[in-house]
């Protein structure tokens, strides 16, 4: 299968995109257009239940849209089918998740390094500048504050804040163009979060990724390049807050 990509330099795209869940009848994302630029550092916020991790889900392929397009670094993410969006997605996107999943059977090391394990393209550029897959986990790990020794634990032995930390490591490792981060300092205190932030933004400029970051915490925007409300941009949330409240 080949992979049109177009010529656009915006990371992400997206263009009359509407998604209900199976059995609603109201969609929870309408966006008429949304673009995030190479290299920008977005931070988005709305209220609980409003739908950012339903449109972080979306724009890493992992639900689909019933209309309209995203383009994510310049491939129209409905071109994909499942298996070519699997690759799709290891190659070019960093996920954090809320609750982090990490594979429980997995050691710290090689949880890290799964996206390797998925994407040759990852692994190779994890592996770019002349370290090897473990000195280059190594690295990231050292980056997130992790002694070294932690590297062959079980990554249950952690802490939550731990966790969370070997996540982004993660994400980051092999420089995908995108990172999504939901939540991703939640388990943190407030002086680890603005210091964990900082670091990402770091490790986010030297591998020239995008960042996209959903907090509910707006003391933590600082430092980025936008910040945007889900409320303006989705014309959904408007309803859906009203039922909220
Ligand atoms: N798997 C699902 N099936 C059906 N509805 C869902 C599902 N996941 C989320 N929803 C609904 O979609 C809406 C948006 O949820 P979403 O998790 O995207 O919000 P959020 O802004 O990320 O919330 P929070 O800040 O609490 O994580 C909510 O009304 C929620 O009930």
């Amino acid at each position: 299968m080949t992979v049109s990509r177009s010529t656009s330099s915006a990371i992400v795209q997206m263009s009359k995109v509407e998604f209900a869940w199976p059995g609603q009848s109201k969609p929870v994302i309408s966006i008429d257009h949304f673009t995030i630029a190479a290299g920008e550092r977005v931070f988005l916020r709305g209220p609980s239940g409003s739908g950012k991790t339903t449109l972080l889900s979306l724009v890493s392929a992992v639900l689909m849209a019933q209309r309209g397009t995203i383009e994510v670094a310049g491939v129209d993410l409905h071109n994909l089918d499942g298996r070519h969006r699997d690759r799709f997605r290891a190659d070019t996107i960093g996920l954090v998740f809320q609750q982090f999943n990490l594979l429980p059977f997995l050691s710290v090391a090689e949880n890290i390094e799964l996206p390797c394990r998925f994407s040759s393209n990852r692994r190779a550029r994890a592996t770019q500048a002349g370290l090897s897959l473990r000195e280059e986990t190594t690295r990231l790990l050292e980056r997130m504050k992790l002694a070294g020794d932690t590297l062959e634990r079980s990554v249950m032995q952690l802490s939550v804040g731990q966790q969370q930390r070997v996540a982004v490591a993660r994400a980051l490792i092999g420089q995908p163009a995108l990172i999504i981060a939901d939540e991703p300092t939640s388990a943190l205190d407030r002086d680890s979060q603005q210091a964990f932030t900082s670091l990402l933004f770091e490790e986010v400029a030297a591998a020239n990724s995008s960042l996209l970051f959903v907090s509910h915490d707006e003391t933590l925007a600082k430092g980025f390049d936008r910040c945007v409300d889900l409320g303006e941009i989705n014309s959904a949330s408007t309803s859906l807050i009203g039922e909220l409240h």
